[in-house]
């Protein structure tokens, strides 16, 4: 049996924080899990190397589903931020030495390909309508066949989604939290136009996408959702805060635009009202934020018996091992809807070298055995750790509302 020898937690930051769990085995074979937790890195790192990694030494390494029974049941403690990530690390490494010693990718584990490659969708954004359709016009020439548009609200001086560079989008910057300024009216008088402009000059086979960032009430995202339907956009996504899933009722009822949520979400209990009664059409939960690869498959499970299709969120603060698990796990789930990509930077790339690549607006993982990403340990230990937060948002007159 390949026994865990050490678990080390790695932190780094090659343009951005990054936390990664590598798992070592006797027979000299390591697995790798990511366990970012976008500006509360090091919470999920202590909980690595504090609690979790002195309970894995000795234990067989091909024990996935018991290892994260002990540590989901175990901790006592259930669920939440701090704990799955560092579950999905742990659960994601051992996919990973599992495909190693099989000599097989991790999708091949997973029950083999279920289509070619992975949809992906890229991130087109600008300060104005125009500068936002440009840049969709770019991510069409490389062959995107699915695109998400954001772009500035006049009124505003910043939003969400919209960056300083066309490909890289990093929201988190400061020392300490940058507050930005809300104003849902004039956002709502924003988007339709986007929209039409978006499908004059990209047509109609694109699909168009749109992140609302649960900044508007369920009401507010039943009228926006009402009035994109005739742009027939992909999805609309994180309408309302979903802590009360009910919310989605409310939404439904107003609009067949389709629903996608569920990037904070970090287990099933998240998403089951949603899942149960369709109130959603894409679930967002990911490999490192909802338990690993064997707790997402739970998640997918559940969310094909009701129609639920994947959407699982694929920002910058997902390092590279989480981006080449999301894509064995899209290449092989039977209900794979779409994956978001947002590119890493070339700093990023080099410390984690990968596999996985870009053709014709699909992705593939490779087919090395295990994930097929590594980590460069000395170049990694170059950059070190920087404090930093997202932003916070707060409305004209100085309420605190959502980011
Ligand atoms: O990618 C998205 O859809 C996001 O909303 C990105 C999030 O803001 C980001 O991952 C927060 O850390």
């Amino acid at each position: 049996m390949p026994r865990i020898t050490a678990a080390r937690v790695i932190v780094t930051s090659p343009g951005r924080n990054f936390v990664t769990l590598k798992i070592e085995t006797e027979a000299g074979i390591y697995g790798l899990g990511d366990a970012t937790l976008n500006g509360r890195e090091l919470a999920v790192a202590s909980y690595l190397a504090d609690h979790v990694a002195p309970c894995l030494i000795g234990r067989d390494a091909h024990r996935i589903e018991d290892i994260w029974q002990f540590l989901y049941k175990g901790a006592y403690w259930r669920r939440g931020p701090v704990t799955m990530p560092a579950i999905a690390a742990v659960d994601t490494a051992l996919w990973d030495i599992k495909g190693k010693i099989a000599g097989l990718p991790v999708y091949q584990l997973l029950g083999g390909a279920s289509r070619e490659g992975v949809m992906v969708y890229g991130h087109a954004n600008g300060r104005t309508i125009e500068e936002t359709i440009d840049n969709a016009l770019h991510y069409q020439e490389q062959g995107y066949k699915a695109i998400r548009l954001q772009s500035g609200v006049p009124g505003l001086a910043s939003t969400y989604g919209v960056s300083k560079d066309r490909y890289f989008y990093e929201p988190a910057d400061a020392d300490l939290p940058t507050e930005n300024v809300w104003s849902s009216e004039k956002y709502l008088r924003s988007v339709p136009p986007l929209f039409e402009a978006a499908r004059e000059a990209l047509g109609w086979d694109a699909h168009l996408l749109h992140d609302i960032h649960h900044r508007l009430t369920p009401i507010e995202a039943g009228r926006l959702g009402k009035d994109l339907e005739p742009y027939r956009p992909f999805w609309l996504e994180d309408a309302t805060p979903a802590e009360n899933q009910a919310n989605f009722r409310l939404i439904r009822q107003h609009t067949t635009t389709p629903l996608a949520v569920g990037e904070v979400f970090n287990s099933i209990w998240d998403a089951k009202q949603l899942i149960e009664e369709q109130l959603i059409d894409y679930i967002r939960a990911t490999v490192v934020h909802a338990g690993g690869l064997t707790h997402l498959r739970r998640i997918a499970s559940f969310a094909d018996l009701h129609n639920v299709r994947t959407g699982c969120h694929g920002a910058t603060d997902l390092s590279p091992v989480c981006m080449a698990a999301a894509l064995h796990f899209g290449l092989s789930v039977p209900n794979f809807g779409i994956q978001e990509y947002m590119r890493h930077t070339a700093e990023t790339d080099a410390v984690f070298p990968h596999a996985y690549g870009f053709a014709d607006g699909l992705m593939h993982p490779g087919d090395q055995p295990g994930l097929g990403v590594d980590i460069d340990e000395e170049l990694a230990a170059r950059y070190e750790y920087k404090r930093a937060y997202l932003p916070v948002n707060r409305l004209q007159d100085g309420t605190m509302t959502n980011w």
